[in-house]
């Protein structure tokens, strides 16, 4: 088995350059699909959900070739093939290739998509939204199949901001007959990447980043070059990382925007921090302060750094609460930092956090991949040597963060045990 090892105590100090976001990049390969000509993403992470999508394309008939971190690809010869097992099973985003094979094929068949636990993640909404296209949506032999003899636009009223369902939802109308609008649209900054990119294809969408999405049908989608936006889960760890252990951290190529309600809690816990364009630099602070939180949809505080935040508040001074409202379950690195002697009380939805407490290392087991990264942090302040396993799903979601955080002074590395 692989574990990460992280030995506890060192400072940091230096640059981190943020890489493409996740979130993003899963939809903008899945996007391609929608294209005839060739399509060319720029600043792509390494990580596996990428891997898993790039395999998918090419079971589809897509050729991509990868080069360092621009991928291309071209979808001319791509055709209907169903997807029920495989890469289909590693992550949550290939129920993107539903919307997108859908639009482009009129079918899809899609296996039931994998990914992080969080407790149950229904895709009902993207469903009803394909249904109200036109297509009919039948769940056997372990997948999901679709088809439709046509598309046509619809109003689709959302009843949660659903990333997912309003990527979906928008993969399928682009060429649908007439205009789709997408109400109570969720509006993380990942779909507005992604409305750039198939814009640039030639879709025509307005309105991504509000609640109301508009999307006019088209008959065609060619190829464009697109750079992805930064990772701006990926930043806020890195700047956890820097607000528990750093003495000087600059961390690179973000979009400040993107992170206020983030930002304004670290700034709350007592986080010195210097502003630049597109960098920020954070120390660690003399003494961090409890602070409570909410998870809300955007431009609310992200669910996913729910999880590597509430380290931070096991090191500051007071009593925290945490209140998690998009994934309720979302707390399996409570335990893990239990073993490790915070001490955090969890009961449905909250979780009490009193601290600060002394971190000690020990074996933990990474649940998911925020649980994972929660661990990473916690493992950079612990006394001794934490040992972290099922890594497989950090690695779904952090570009090379065993360098990133070694040139920042960290000492982590891989063991086969
Ligand atoms: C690949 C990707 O981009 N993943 C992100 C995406 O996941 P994902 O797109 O799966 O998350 P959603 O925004 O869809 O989920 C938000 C809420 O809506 C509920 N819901 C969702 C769909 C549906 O059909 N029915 C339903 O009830 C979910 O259970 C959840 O409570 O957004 C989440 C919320 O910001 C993030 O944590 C994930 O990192
Ligand atoms: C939950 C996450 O990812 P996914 O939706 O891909 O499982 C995440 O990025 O924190």
């Amino acid at each position: 088995m692989r574990v990460l090892k992280v030995e506890g105590g060192f400072p940091l100090n230096g640059s981190v350059d943020i890489s493409g976001a996740k979130n993003s990049v899963v939809a903008l390969l899945a996007a391609s699909i929608l294209s005839n000509g060739v399509v060319k993403i720029e600043d792509v992470p390494e990580l596996s959900d990428v891997d898993a999508l790039i395999a998918m394309i090419e079971e589809v008939g897509g050729h991509v070739e990868r080069n360092d971190t621009t991928i291309t690809i071209n979808s001319e010869n791509m055709v209907y093939t169903p997807l029920i097992e495989g890469a289909v099973q590693k992550l949550r985003a290939s129920y993107y290739l539903m919307g997108a094979m859908l639009g482009r094929f009129k079918k899809a068949t899609i296996g039931v998509p994998g990914g992080c636990y969080l407790g149950p993640r229904p895709i009902d909404l993207h469903i009803r939204g394909f249904q109200a296209l036109g297509a009919t949506v039948t769940n056997e032999g372990g997948g999901y199949h679709l088809e439709a003899e046509k598309l046509t636009g619809a109003r689709i009223n959302l009843d949660t901001a659903s990333v997912g369902a309003t990527i979906n939802i928008v993969f399928a109308a682009v060429y649908a007959e007439g205009t789709t609008y997408i109400e109570n649209a969720a509006k993380e900054p990942e779909i507005i990447d992604v409305a750039t990119l198939l814009n640039n294809m030639g879709a025509k969408i307005t309105g991504a980043g509000t609640d109301l999405i508009r999307i006019e049908g088209v008959e065609r989608l060619d190829g464009c070059v697109h750079q992805i936006i930064p990772d701006r889960i990926e930043a806020g760890t890195y700047m956890l990382a820097a607000a528990l252990m750093g003495e000087e951290v600059r961390i690179n190529n973000i979009i400040v925007e993107h992170m206020e309600a983030f930002l304004a809690k670290l700034r709350e816990a007592g986080v010195p921090m210097e502003f630049g364009d597109d960098y920020l630099i954070i120390r660690k602070a003399d003494e961090l302060v409890a602070t409570n939180l909410k998870t809300m949809v955007y431009p609310g505080f992200a669910t996913d750094l729910q999880q590597p935040f509430t380290v931070l508040l096991t090191q500051a001074k007071g009593t925290s609460v945490v209140n998690e409202t998009i994934y309720t379950a979302r707390f399996k690195h409570v335990n893990e930092l239990v073993k490790m002697g915070a001490n955090i009380r969890q009961e449905a939805a909250t979780a009490v956090v009193v601290g600060p407490t002394d971190l000690q290392a020990t074996t933990v087991e990474a649940s998911d991949l925020r649980a994972g990264a929660a661990l990473v942090l916690a493992g950079l302040v612990a006394d001794g040597i934490t040992e972290i396993q099922n890594i497989e799903h950090i690695e779904r979601g952090y570009d090379r963060i065993i360098e990133k955080l070694s040139n920042l002074g960290a000492k982590l590395w891989v063991e086969e045990v």
